[in-house]
């Protein structure tokens, strides 16, 4: 089983750092390699660019892919499947014009000129709404076009907003939300190395956010410390021998847990732990 993986750009570290705390380390995976190893011998790691990885999982290069949903959409890979939101790499694909121009709504752009490195996307956008602007195509830089009469508007990354500001450019219209997904081929989604690999992930991004509470407790106040517990599933309760004390785990919220580490030390908790937890198989 084949992941590729963003080689460089913003995708490539988050992505490395997910595949790690899910377990899956990676071995030899030295700079500028194509292929590297993982502690599974079953699962190898083939660095690919972000843009390429949907064409690459289509065509079998890799079974699965790592990559944002701009891109798996834009590469029109009808063969792959979208598996799970990877929940980093947030971003809105925008149709965004000069400000105070005369380019106001979508409809504005019928007969001009659109500037993107999302041809594909933008054609489909216009088509759908029966609007046919010429298109062009660049590589990078998109938000200078406007500016050297090179584009009307432009279809483009935003997030923060920061780079339509300098720019002076006005969001016209949202074209797609993205951010990173684990996509498969589909033949190969029901493999269950496939499932494991999912699971793993899911497992990292539902650990997010949450803490591991160990505490001990009267055992006459189990009752009240248990409902002053936000806990999922309810908290695990093991008898301390012959002290009249249990011992509590449970798993909070992470903004939960000022408040419920208030209330039961008031309710006679103590020797209170609290620790972060790796991974999450609900
Ligand atoms: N500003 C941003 N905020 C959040 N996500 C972004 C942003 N810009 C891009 N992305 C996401 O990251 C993906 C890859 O962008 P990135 O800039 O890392 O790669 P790239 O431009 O192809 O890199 P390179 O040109 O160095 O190979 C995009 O397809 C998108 O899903
Ligand atoms: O809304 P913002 O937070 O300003 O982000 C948007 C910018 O981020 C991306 O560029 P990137 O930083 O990846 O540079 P690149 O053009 O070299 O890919 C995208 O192409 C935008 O230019
Ligand atoms: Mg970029």
């Amino acid at each position: 089983m084949k992941i590729a993986v963003p080689n460089k750009g913003r995708l490539h570290e988050p992505t490395i750092s997910l595949l790690e705390r899910a377990g899956l380390h990676i071995e030899n995976g030295a700079n500028r390699k194509l292929y590297a190893d993982t502690v599974d011998p079953e699962v190898s790691i083939l660095y690919a660019r972000a843009a390429d990885i949907p064409e690459y999982v289509a065509d079998g290069a890799a079974d699965l892919g790592i990559t944002g949903l701009d891109q798996a959409r834009e590469a029109d890979a009808t063969t792959l499947v979208d598996l799970l939101d990877l929940e980093f790499g947030s971003c809105r694909l925008v149709l965004a014009a000069p400000e105070d121009g005369e380019i106001r709504e979508t409809a504005d752009l019928d007969g001009k000129t659109v500037a993107t490195e999302f041809p594909n996307i933008t054609y489909e956008h216009f088509a759908e709404r029966g609007l046919d602007p010429e298109i062009v195509e660049v590589t990078g830089a998109t938000e200078l076009t406007p500016h050297v009469d090179m584009a009307d508007a432009i279809v483009d990354i935003t997030s923060t907003g920061t780079t339509l500001r300098m720019n002076r450019l006005e969001i016209i219209d949202e074209v797609l939300r993205s951010s990173v997904r684990l996509f498969a081929r589909e033949d190969v989604v029901d493999e269950p190395k496939v499932e494991q690999i999912r699971t793993a992930l899911q497992s990292v991004l539902s650990a997010d956010g949450k803490r591991y509470l160990m505490l001990n407790a009267p055992e006459g106040r189990l009752e009240e410390i248990r409902e002053a517990l936000p806990g999922l599933g309810g908290p695990t309760v093991m008898d301390i021998a012959g002290e009249g004390m249990v011992a509590i785990h449970v798993v909070v919220d992470e903004r939960d847990v000022f408040e419920t580490i208030t209330e039961i030390k008031k309710l006679g908790a103590s020797g209170i732990l609290v620790t972060e937890i790796e991974r999450l198989v609900e």
